[in-house]
């Protein structure tokens, strides 16, 4: 079956980025922590891609991988990027019981145990799983300075998340992502953050924002790892 892209029939739309209200988030005990393994060796480029600047990876082996939790396949590394606002006020996509943060950092990986590639992955619902992580304003982060060769000490021992099924967060919008928010947020200086919206797109203008307005929950329900 294709990924429904829009409120057919058959399926409830299920569009990121939603509003995490934790009192209603269940806590799910059949839901393992996650397994994260990533080799900082496979980091390819970093490409400003007009609304945004990803950093790529070397995803032709399952060198980097994000397994477990909510997933029942092994996905592998692909790519992260930052969503961001014009302010410190807002930038984050996910909002949690209508906190905005001031950024969002999305670590993309494909089904690689059941679709031969990224492209066949994305077109169905189980194809991709983002972690997402919050950032907020505090102390300079070093790991984010330098987050191509530590991404391995992005990863904290005990991590608890939601999760939720939803889609990418920008054209086409593909409902094919298990989203795995992370509840601790990571620090970013403003002057780091600063550097974000110095970003020019093809047209030389500034990317002072590239976060998407939230979507309308339908009657998905959000999990938690932890009560
Ligand atoms: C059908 C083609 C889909 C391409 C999506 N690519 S992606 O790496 O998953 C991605 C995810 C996201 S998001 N915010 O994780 O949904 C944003 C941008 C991109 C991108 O293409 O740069
Ligand atoms: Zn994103």
């Amino acid at each position: 079956m294709g990924v429904c892209t829009s409120s057919t029939a058959q399926c409830l739309p299920r569009q990121s980025p939603i509003d995490i209200q934790t009192r209603r988030a269940k806590y799910d005990s059949s839901l393992k922590p996650l397994f994260i393994q990533y080799d900082p060796n496979t980091s390819k480029r970093i490409i400003n891609v007009g609304h945004c600047f990803n950093v790529e990876f070397d995803d032709s082996s399952d060198r980097s991988v994000l397994s477990e939790g909510p997933l029942t396949s092994h996905y592998r590394l692909r790519q992260f990027h930052f969503h961001w606002g014009t302010s410190d006020r807002d930038g984050s996509e996910h909002v949690i019981d209508g906190q905005t943060y001031p950024a969002e950092l999305h670590i993309v990986h494909w089904n690689s145990q059941r679709y031969s590639s990224f492209e066949e992955a994305t077109k169905h619902s189980d194809g991709l799983a983002v972690i997402g992580v919050l950032l907020k304003i505090g102390e300079p982060n070093p790991v984010l300075q330098n987050i191509i060769d530590n991404l391995d000490k992005v990863k904290t021992k005990e991590r608890t998340y939601w999760t939720y099924l939803g889609s990418l967060t920008t054209s086409p919008y593909s409902e094919c992502v298990t989203w795995v928010l992370l509840q601790e947020a990571i620090t970013i200086s403003s002057e780091q953050l600063q550097h974000f919206r110095g970003l020019q797109n093809e047209d030389e203008e500034f990317i002072l924002e590239n976060h998407r307005p939230l979507q309308p929950i339908e009657k998905r329900l959000v999990k938690s790892s932890c009560k």
